[in-house]
């Protein structure tokens, strides 16, 4: 990492999840893949307008807990999931949840950038063409302001109508953040988003995600525990399923409550 990139995106306030308003609380999940459990009896408040970012080694779960804030094991056959996700009062595993609708206020980046192979323009204005929006008028704007939130518009502004195959990977990834913004979910999920970034596309990922969060709640899997600590307020350690340790992020990385917390982040294992 750079000097620059070493940096503190932000100085946080002194924060606490008491003062916070929740936007998703997990009461008692159990996940298994077949005989397999992959989650233990998670307990978890996401607070509304902050990052949350989860840690801990290889395996532990962190990829698994994402996906389940917008149902995307559903599409694993053989994961089966116990317990509620509460998100603004509602449970979204009760029966009558519309899953697509969920997932439209549950946007989604994943560690690769994932473009389509169409225009830097129609990949912005993909989801709202696929609610039936049409007004050129309309698009205009949301594409203009999308590429604006994801911080791309003066890079792109020129050539729009360029594949977005040819962007680089920072700017794909920035790219997919706009397509996801560009539908007004609540909340955005980032797995691993800058770990195929180079040092200074990491960093305006990063800064992008401390703009972010004023309108949207993110949360964020990392293995890279310096970024976890630049970019989110509040941290969850996992290990082997279980959610060992949670808070804010600052108390969490300087004064651990648990042993093996504080083995992680001082690189003892993981
Ligand atoms: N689709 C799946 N089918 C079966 N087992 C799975 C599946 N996805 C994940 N697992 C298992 O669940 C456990 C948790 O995996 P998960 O990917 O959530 O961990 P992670 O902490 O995100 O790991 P990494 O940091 O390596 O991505 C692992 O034992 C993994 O092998």
């Amino acid at each position: 990492m750079s000097a620059a990139g070493a940096r503190k995106v932000a100085d946080r306030e002194a924060l606490a999840l008491e003062d916070e308003t929740s936007k998703i609380e997990v009461n008692n999940l159990n996940l298994y893949y077949g005989n397999d459990q992959a989650l233990r009896d998670i307990k978890l408040i996401v607070p509304e307008k902050r990052v949350t970012a989860f840690i801990g080694p290889s395996g532990c779960g962190k990829s698994t807990l994402l996906r389940c804030f917008n149902r995307m094991n559903d599409l694993v056959d053989i994961c089966r999931i116990e317990g509620e996700i509460i998100m603004d009062g509602k449970n979204i595993y009760d029966r009558d949840v519309d899953v697509a609708e969920l997932r439209r206020s549950v946007g989604m980046v994943f560690q690769k950038p994932n473009p389509f192979p169409k225009s830097i323009y129609e990949n912005v204005a993909y989801g709202l063409r696929l609610q039936g929006v049409s007004s050129r008028r309309v698009l205009d704007e949301v594409v203009e302001k999308s590429l604006r939130a994801a911080a791309l518009w003066d890079e792109v502004k020129d050539r729009l109508q360029d594949n977005a195959f040819g962007m680089s990977g920072g700017q794909q990834q920035r790219l997919v953040i706009a397509r996801a913004i560009a539908i007004e979910p609540e909340v955005i999920l980032l797995d691993e988003p800058a770990s195929a970034l180079d040092p200074i596309s990491t960093l305006k990922i990063e800064e992008l995600i401390n703009e972010l969060k004023r309108d949207y709640t993110i949360i964020i899997v990392t293995h890279n525990m310096q970024q976890a600590a630049r970019v989110s307020d509040y941290t969850a350690f996992m290990y082997m399923g279980n959610l060992v340790e949670y808070g804010d992020t600052d108390t969490l990385f300087t004064n651990p409550s648990k042993k093996q917390t504080e083995d992680y982040i001082t690189g003892r294992y993981g």
